[in-house]
């Protein structure tokens, strides 16, 4: 079984490693839309591999992070594509969440990425 909840936050990037006229070199704000998915078995008693509630609470310190603030700057995001953000929020919920099977980050409603952890 895989689970998933999904948060969004706004947030202003620009994409330091582009080349030269690069619209993304800009400052540029996106609506990201985040799913943070957990796989394993439904515990037989309560019917659930984990509380959606617990996937939130696991999320929010990220959340604060992140939202309304200026990717580049954060700690470990200075280039902060949609990938590199992917594997960012993996290190930090991997501990917390040992189940984590994937991160999807989307920046906009066409295009995004999904990172189920690994070196690629
Ligand atoms: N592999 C990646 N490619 C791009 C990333 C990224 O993180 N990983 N990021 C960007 C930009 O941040 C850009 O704002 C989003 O790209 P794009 O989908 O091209 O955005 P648009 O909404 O402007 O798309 P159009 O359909 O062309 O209007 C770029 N690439």
């Amino acid at each position: 079984m895989e689970i998933f909840r999904e948060f969004t936050f706004e947030a202003a990037h620009h994409l330091p490693n582009v080349p030269e006229g690069h619209k993304c070199s800009r400052l540029h704000g996106h609506s990201y839309r985040i799913r943070v998915h957990v796989a394993g078995d439904v515990d037989p008693d309560d019917g659930w591999l984990m509380d959606f509630g617990d996937l939130k609470a696991a999320f929010q310190p990220l959340h604060d992070q992140l939202d309304h603030h200026y990717l580049n700057e954060v700690e470990g995001l200075k280039n902060p594509t949609s990938e590199n953000l992917a594997r960012w929020i993996w290190e930090r919920l991997a501990d917390s969440l040992p189940r984590l099977s994937a991160v999807q980050v989307r920046e906009t409603c066409t295009s995004g990425c999904i990172y189920r952890g690994g070196t690629a």
